[in-house]
């Protein structure tokens, strides 16, 4: 798992927006040369500082400016008295530009240059220069083969912008890509860099920025916004005439027969986020044991979507899917729920019925899918969803004119006004049941207590990513229900309940 990202910047580019930025510094009187020179050094002090003994490196270098970075790090690593190689996988006499410039660098600071084979022998630290932003289109030969035997070593990497392979923009592996140890990016944090494949690929994320002037970095719109504890949103303190009428009342509406624990998961999880009131319309066979485990959920049984409609009367939030199941008594309890609330989340079997057309999505909704839900949602291959999740994510707030939740490593949270958030917290030991329905009831306990839907959905992907982080020290077997207490402990560090 990455490092913390805490002190990485909010703004997130695509390959296209860095171009744009590079341009701009040099049109502003940075020649590209010198931001060549500034980021081989931030490479190679960032190396320096993770392996400071290892005495030796090897760069696979491309054809492009990557490739240029990489050169201006084996020369200074060769001027350090270290051993510094690089294996050519483009022919040094076809570089151009800068990159070239670079390559004499090397060899005046006597880097030894050779061309790359499949057999070539790899020592010391590994710098992978082979492609940065200029990626396009599936790794072509020799490079995807460059790759293979760089992943194949063993050795530790360091990856120059990006790892090799990775695209900038949706975070997937272009075929194969390389998996680093560490990856010092420059200028403009690529959203690639937080999502997708990232998470295997990247290792630790370092930035530097190149002193770019800020203005200039400001004045160019970023594609998205990585969350992060300075800009999700706060819950507002509480007064101390508060009482539980301002905080919203939320009804979780599911759990058919087998499937109750879901339901009351997402009841549990709002209460413990702070609503004010919380209700459960499950299956009637349901109700004793939910009483049994929180007495502080309203639970009622309803068989009939007239039962919802009259419950839905005094409710302000709806959270509506959790074990709903997909027949007929789900059917009907989605189609009532449709009609009302302020604010609702439609999660697990309200997505799968969504995807057949059962119902419509009423105004401010959250939909929280995972992958394959969204691939439902959006009648295409899960594979098509994962390839570019930033457009898929977007995708589904525009079809469904609601906020869409999508989940997996590097959660992705988009408005259908065009903004779009990531999450580039959480851990594997969250792939586990119930931990949807902890999210779904998140959302639901913040927009019950006054949060506008896109704001709440960030803030509950941030605390459910952190409170997992935070667990998963303890390693596998994270059950969904150990994550309320931290969730409430974040949610205090965060957004104090008393000023
Ligand atoms: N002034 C600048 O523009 C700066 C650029 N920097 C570096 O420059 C990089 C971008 O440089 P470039 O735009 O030259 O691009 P790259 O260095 O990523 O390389 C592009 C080249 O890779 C090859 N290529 C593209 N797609 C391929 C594929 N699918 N399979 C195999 N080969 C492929 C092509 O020959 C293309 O010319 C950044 O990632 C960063 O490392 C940094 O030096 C900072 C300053
Ligand atoms: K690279």
């Amino acid at each position: 798992m990455p490092d913390s990202h805490d002190d990485l910047p909010i703004p997130l580019y695509s390959a296209a927006q860095v171009r744009e930025l590079d341009a701009r510094l040099i049109a502003a009187g940075t020649p590209g040369f010198e931001l060549m020179q500034r980021a081989g050094h931030a490479a190679w002090r960032a190396l320096r500082r993770r392996w400071p003994d290892a005495g030796a490196l090897t760069v696979l270098a491309g054809r492009g400016n990557n490739a240029g970075d990489g050169y201006l790090v084996a020369a200074l690593a060769k001027r350090a008295g270290w051993l510094a190689r690089v294996l050519a996988v483009c022919n040094p006499a076809q570089l151009q530009g800068d990159a070239a410039k670079a390559c004499d660098e090397a060899r005046q600071a006597g880097v030894e240059i050779q061309p790359w084979r499949e057999c070539a022998r790899l020592e010391g630290v590994l710098v992978d220069a082979l492609l940065g932003t200029g990626l396009s289109g599936e790794v072509r030969e020799p490079y995807a083969q460059a790759i293979r035997q760089l992943n194949a070593s063993g050795l530790p990497v360091m990856a120059v912008d990006i790892p090799s392979g990775l695209s900038a923009d949706t975070g997937r592996a272009l075929g194969v890509a390389v998996r680093a140890e560490l990856t010092v990016t420059f200028i403009g944090l690529k959203l690639g860099l937080l999502t997708g494949d990232a998470p295997d690929c990247v290792g630790a994320l370092a930035f530097a920025d190149l002193q770019a002037d800020p203005q200039i970095v400001a004045g160019l719109p970023a594609e998205a916004v990585r969350l992060a504890a300075g800009n999700v949103a706060r819950l507002a303190p509480r007064p101390r005439s508060a009482h539980k009428g301002r905080y919203g009342h939320l009804l979780v509406v599911g759990g058919d027969r087998g499937l109750g624990g879901a339901a009351l998961l997402s009841a549990e999880s709002a209460l413990r986020s702070g609503a004010g009131l919380v209700s459960l319309a499950t299956r009637s066979e349901h109700v004793p044991a939910a009483l049994a485990r929180r007495a502080e959920v309203m639970s009622v049984g309803v068989s009939s979507a007239n039962q919802l409609l009259a419950l839905m009367e005094r409710v302000d939030v709806l959270v509506v899917g959790p074990g709903l199941g997909q027949a007929a008594w789900g059917r009907s309890l989605l189609s009532a729920a449709a009609r009302g609330a302020r604010a609702q989340i439609w999660d697990a079997d309200a997505l799968n019925l969504l995807s057949v057309g059962a119902a419509s999505v009423p105004a401010n909704t959250v939909l929280t899918p995972h992958p394959g839900e969204a691939a439902r949602l959006l009648g295409c291959d899960i594979s098509a969803v994962q390839a570019d999740r930033p457009a898929a994510v977007r995708a589904l707030a525009r079809k469904y004119a609601a906020v869409a939740i999508l989940k997996g490593a590097g959660s992705l949270i988009a408005d259908p006004d065009g903004r779009l958030a990531v999450c580039d917290h959480g851990h594997p030991a969250m792939a586990g049941a119930g931990l949807g329905d902890v999210l779904a009831g998140l959302v639901g306990g913040l927009l019950a207590q006054g949060l506008p839907p896109f704001e709440a959905a960030c803030l509950a992907v941030w605390l459910h990513a952190r409170a997992g982080e935070r667990l998963a020290v303890q390693g596998r077997g994270l059950a969904a229900g150990d994550l309320f207490p931290v969730v409430r402990q974040l949610l205090e560090e965060h957004a104090p309940c008393l000023n």
